[in-house]
């Protein structure tokens, strides 16, 4: 033997020893010393919670539990829901206090229940509290302003803004309308010969949403964002079925029959939305008029940015438009669809409210008309929707984390930390709202939002803050002119097939539907 290899070999052998050793560390700092670091100093300014277990933290207790709790449906017309949506965030306020400890695997997580100290932290401009990053889910799903941070982020903002100026909003009541007529007569046409019907409100909203959202981002190329919209809810479903086993190392990018279907998914939508937009860009360039929809007047401003910025600020690229209007669908959709579901529910749990929204629609509208006008006179219809934005917000909760140390709340967070804040828990805080909080009051609302409850501005189901929902005038027309439409043509109440079990699937959908029975009137 060579006598010179061996110390070569025991070179490589050391070197791939060290190289070993040096992620042992790693992971050792990641999932043991700087959990127990990080505990250690919120321990120390009185964070309250549970202990860090290693590396899965506290996600076998809320699995279990949430299994536990969904099994359970609810008792109709009861709203105190938070107990069976989200049944560990509960026990940990409940056990200790409102600013409570939990472990998300080895990552601290930190609930906020307190609605002053949630707003501070949505309201911090300088991005200390960043979103959350989901890779998978901004290549899969959608990117864009709803993800960015910074400059970025800002830039795609102001472009964005003027797509949803109530100005502009105004101009699109007829494709909102059209829509909406369209989902009635379908109702109205299935009615049997005792002109009665039994139908599951939830896919009929999220149907409608679809509808909307492709008639106002894309004007006469509906059919085109129609099959967008199609796309894009499967892609939804199968992104939520992948997401439970996201823990498995590497699940996401395995060749599974689902992954190949989404990113099959993903390739169509923007191969379709890229030619929309390519044809669009065309059109304005030829000096055609900009449609009156999202996607021309996002164009439009795109442009306007680009010129008023010159070099320094070019408008948005076509990946980034495309981006957008993938968020419109993301964004916009979903969250629409389950304001109207639960408040087809209460409604039909309260038929006395019922009846007053209908009284007000049909003193405002002749039989079957809406305009703009009448609809900004929609007060008991206004009350109604927020106090069921209160009792079942579409979005339970914010995530942020910290990137650098940051005090709030008289508290120091070290960077690294989730700060979570349950919405939910600050809607239905008996402190705030009062010992009747559980109930469907909406005259709460009555005097506006800021008198509702005894902490100004404790309800913030849109947000707060530079991160506000853009669409949340969009919604509420949206949910307005449906609703209106609804009252003047039927009445409704829950069918004898109804459970009452809201739950948590990104966000708070009816866990097993909404079948409603519709009668003419
Ligand atoms: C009832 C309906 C809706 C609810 C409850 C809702 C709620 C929210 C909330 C809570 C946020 C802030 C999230 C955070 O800070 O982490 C948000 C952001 C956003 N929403 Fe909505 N939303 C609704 C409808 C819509 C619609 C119809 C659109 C557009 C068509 C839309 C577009 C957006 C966008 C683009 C953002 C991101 C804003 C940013 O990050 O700067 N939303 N929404």
């Amino acid at each position: 033997m060579d006598p010179t290899s061996v110390p070569w070999s025991s070179m490589v052998f050391g070197l791939l020893g060290l190289a070993l050793l040096w992620q042992v560390h790693r992971l050792l700092v990641r999932l043991w010393w700087q959990p127990r670091r990080l505990e250690r100093a919120l321990r120390a300014q009185g964070v309250r919670g549970t202990s860090y277990r290693f590396l899965t933290g506290d996600l076998k207790d809320y699995g279990r539990l949430s299994k536990e709790a969904w099994a359970r449906p609810l008792p109709l017309r009861c709203h105190d829901i938070a107990p069976r949506v989200a049944p560990f965030v509960h026990r940990t306020i409940a056990e200790h206090g409102k600013a409570c400890l939990s472990w998300f695997g080895p990552i601290p997580k930190v609930t906020i229940a307190d609605a002053e100290i949630a707003k501070d932290v949505l309201s911090n401009k300088m991005g200390h509290f960043e979103k959350l990053n989901f890779p998978v889910l901004s290549k899969l799903l959608a990117d864009g302003v709803a993800n960015y941070e910074g400059e970025k982020w800002a830039k795609h903002r102001r472009i964005l803004n003027p797509a949803f100026h109530l100005e502009k909003l105004k101009l699109m009541l007829p494709a909102f309308s059209a829509c909406c007529e369209e989902l009635v007569g379908r109702w109205a046409a299935s009615l049997g010969s005792d002109g009665s019907n039994e139908i599951d409100v939830w896919p009929e909203m999220q149907s409608l949403t679809g509808d909307v959202i492709s008639r106002t981002a894309f004007g006469s190329s509906y059919l085109e964002g129609r099959r967008i919209f199609q796309l894009q809810a499967e892609q939804q479903e199968l992104f939520m079925g992948a997401i439970q086993k996201i823990s498995i190392p590497g699940y996401m990018s395995l060749p599974t029959k689902n992954n190949r279907r989404m990113y099959q998914i993903k390739n169509e939508v923007e191969s379709i939305i890229r030619d929309l937009v390519q044809k669009r860009m065309q059109a304005m360039k030829d000096g055609e008029r900009t449609k009156d929809d999202l996607l021309g007047i996002l164009l439009e401003s795109s442009m306007r940015h680009a010129d008023e910025n010159g070099h320094s600020g070019p408008g948005m690229t076509i990946e980034e438009v495309m981006e957008e209007c993938k968020v419109f669908y993301f964004a916009g959709m979903e969250t629409t669809a389950i304001l109207l579901t639960w408040t087809m529910v209460v409604l039909s749990m309260h038929p006395e409210w019922q009846h007053r929204a209908r009284e007000e629609v049909l003193s405002l509208f002749q039989k079957n008309k809406l305009d703009y006008e009448g609809l900004s006179k929609l007060k008991t219809v206004t009350m109604i929707l927020y106090e069921v934005l209160r009792l079942y917000p579409p979005g339970i909760g914010f995530v942020r984390q910290t990137y650098k140390e940051m005090e709030i709340g008289g508290v120091k967070y070290p960077a690294g930390v989730m700060i979570e804040l349950p919405l939910l828990f600050i809607h239905h805080d008996p402190d705030i709202w009062g010992s009747d909080v559980n109930e469907f009051k909406p005259e709460r609302f009555a005097e506006g939002i800021s008198r509702a409850s005894n902490d100004y501005g404790a309800f913030f189901p849109f947000g707060w803050g530079p991160r506000i929902c853009m669409g949340q005038n969009f919604a509420l027309l949206e949910a307005k002119i449906a609703l209106c439409m609804i009252l003047q043509r039927f009445e409704f109440e829950l069918a004898p097939s109804y459970t009452h079990a809201p739950h948590i699937v990104l966000m708070l959908r009816p866990m097993h539907g909404a079948p409603i029975k519709l009668r003419a009137i």
